[in-house]
């Protein structure tokens, strides 16, 4: 098999040619893998064209699509379909390959045999980048058993499409149409369907079985015209799975335009599908027999959405937690979270060195829970990894830690990221990065950190005047010193951060009331 191009990137020179001149750019030029799907609008946009463009989002590939036709569809079935104009079909293949760099061209439902001539007609005309072009899924009856695609396209399809497509992806159902009626209801007989659609001329042929009765596993069945592959997963139970077909195709077409192989690229598309039913198995969305599941891996309870966006008063008395510390008193992470929070402090970060990290995680799952009930964030020291586990409003990082713009990258727009930052250059490129605050210290010395070099109230100032971003202060402060620290009054100098303060103390709660009312009476005196 050819390979395809995948994401490329090159920053070299880079020589762009126009009718009168020749420029040549040092710009970097990022070019990215690019599917066109052909198929029906999906009102309720589990399926069809909706589902296309969310998978290939979701596999980091870009997606244009082509309308054949607009089917009013919800969880309870196909209410209407409408047939788009071939002429429309036409000139909307026209505007996407006459301009795009298609690698791979995947087809779902094609209503009428006009449509598919007008596909066949375009894709002569302008042959797409990729050799290993076309994925067609031979969309024919929805799983409420409304004709999407009837009969009379079954002999444009044998005769002049499959043999043009590097891989078919038909249900049981629509192999068995394919077939003239064959009985298919095991998986030999899946094998035997598999071998005589390959007769038909296309490259790889993949048979799924979402539909096939009586099986506990969920199987589909890839003949590649020599030998078999079966892909087993176990039957998910949910009503949630509209749309599987048309996301397993779209996946596949996906990852052979980022340059994968046919067989690498059916694996993950089963994954994929696998992961998404699963993680959607019990959400609700419409309420008939067969709702869609959730592409993005993302959808949430509003209950569960952040309680508060992050506030730059917020950092007012930031606790940080010390697993030694909580072992020295004999307290759960859990039992100092709750404490601080109801003594006072208005935002948490678990910083916690030692913790195994399984341990760690479930820990962090509990305090997410107890700081969200409070509207308080909870931010992770370090652990990007047990941040996204469990959820977290963000994370602090330190300058020997992940970089802040790689940690956005990985966490989004909306999380909080801080970052520890001892210098003027530090404070530019923390703003920079998209960091939301910087931790400045150590402002006194501190035993929590070794080999920690202490910055001072002078070099505090120094970050607070570098920076338009607020500033915590930390590094040895408490009841005693808070007010000291305050007074320095730079305007984004928002709160003082502290470990020993509150949790090297007997009681975690009475700590942070004194500290609280002591930052509360210097804000009012400055
Ligand atoms: N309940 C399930 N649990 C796990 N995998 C499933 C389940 N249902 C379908 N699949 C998988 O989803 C993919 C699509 O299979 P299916 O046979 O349902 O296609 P389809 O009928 O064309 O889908 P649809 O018409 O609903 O879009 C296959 O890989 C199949 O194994
Ligand atoms: C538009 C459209 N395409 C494909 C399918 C198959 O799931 C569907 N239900 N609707
Ligand atoms: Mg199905």
């Amino acid at each position: 098999m050819q390979s395809l191009g995948g994401i490329r990137s090159w920053p070299a020179t880079w020589r762009t040619t126009t009718a009168s001149m020749t420029t040549t750019t040092t710009e970097s030029v990022r070019k990215v893998a690019q599917v066109l799907t052909v198929a029906g609008s999906d009102s309720g946009a589990g399926a069809g064209i909706q589902a296309d463009i969310k998978v290939c989002a979701a596999r980091g590939v870009y997606c244009a699509s082509v309308i054949t036709a607009v089917t009013a569809q919800n969880t309870r079935g196909v209410q209407s379909v409408h047939l788009l104009p071939p002429d429309s079909v036409s000139e909307q293949l026209k505007s996407v390959l006459s301009d795009f760099e298609v690698d791979v061209v995947k087809t779902g439902m094609l209503p009428s045999p006009e449509i598919v001539e007008v596909l066949l007609q375009n894709l002569s005309e302008y042959p797409v980048r990729g050799r290993v072009a076309l994925v067609v899924d031979p969309v024919m009856v929805s799983t409420s058993g409304h004709v999407l695609a009837g009969s009379s396209i079954l002999s444009i399809f044998r005769e002049r499409l499959l043999p043009l497509a590097d891989i078919i992806t038909p249900n049981v159902k629509e192999a068995s149409a394919l077939l003239g009626g064959v009985r298919i209801q095991t998986v030999a007989e899946m094998r035997s369907a598999a071998k005589s659609l390959h007769q038909m001329g296309p490259r790889f042929v993949l048979v799924k079985g979402g539909d096939l009765p009586d099986s506990s596993d969920s199987v589909d069945v890839y003949f590649d015209g020599n030998e078999f592959h079966e892909l087993h997963s176990p039957r998910i139970a949910t009503r949630n799975t509209h749309g599987t077909g048309c996301t397993l195709a779209s996946c596949i077409a996906a990852e052979l335009a980022k340059g994968s192989n046919m067989l690498s690229a059916v694996k993950v598309a089963k994954r994929f599908v696998d992961t998404a039913l699963n993680y959607s198995k019990d959400i609700v969305i419409g309420g008939g027999m067969q709702g869609p599941f959730d592409h993005f891996l993302s959808l949430k309870d509003p209950q569960s959405y952040r309680q508060s966006t992050f506030k730059p008063d917020d950092l007012f008395l930031y606790a940080v937690t010390d697993s030694r510390m909580n072992k020295k008193w004999n307290r759960s992470i859990v039992d100092a979270v709750k404490a601080a929070i109801e003594g006072g402090a208005t935002i948490i970060q678990l910083r916690e060195k030692e913790a195994e990290t399984r341990e760690f995680l479930e820990e962090a799952k509990s305090c997410v829970d107890i700081c969200r009930s409070n509207g308080v964030c909870l931010l992770i020291n370090d652990r990007i990894d047990i941040a996204i586990a469990c959820d977290a409003d963000g994370v602090h990082v330190g300058q020997s830690d992940m970089p802040v713009d790689l940690v956005r990258s990985l966490l989004g727009p909306d999380k909080i990221i801080g970052v520890s930052c001892k210098t003027q250059e530090q404070a530019h490129q923390a703003w920079k990065d998209g960091a939301d605050y910087i931790g400045s210290g150590g402002v006194f010395p501190t035993n929590t950190k070794a080999n920690n070099r202490t910055i001072g109230l002078d070099g505090l100032r120094e970050v607070c005047k570098a920076s338009k971003l607020p500033v915590v202060a930390i590094g040895g402060i408490g009841i005693s010193n808070a007010e000291s620290v305050m007074r320095i009054g730079e305007p984004n100098l928002k709160g003082v951060a502290v470990v020993s303060a509150l949790f090297d103390q007997e009681c975690v709660l009475s700590q942070a009331k004194k500290l609280h009312k002591t930052l509360t009476e210097s804000k009012r005196e400055h």
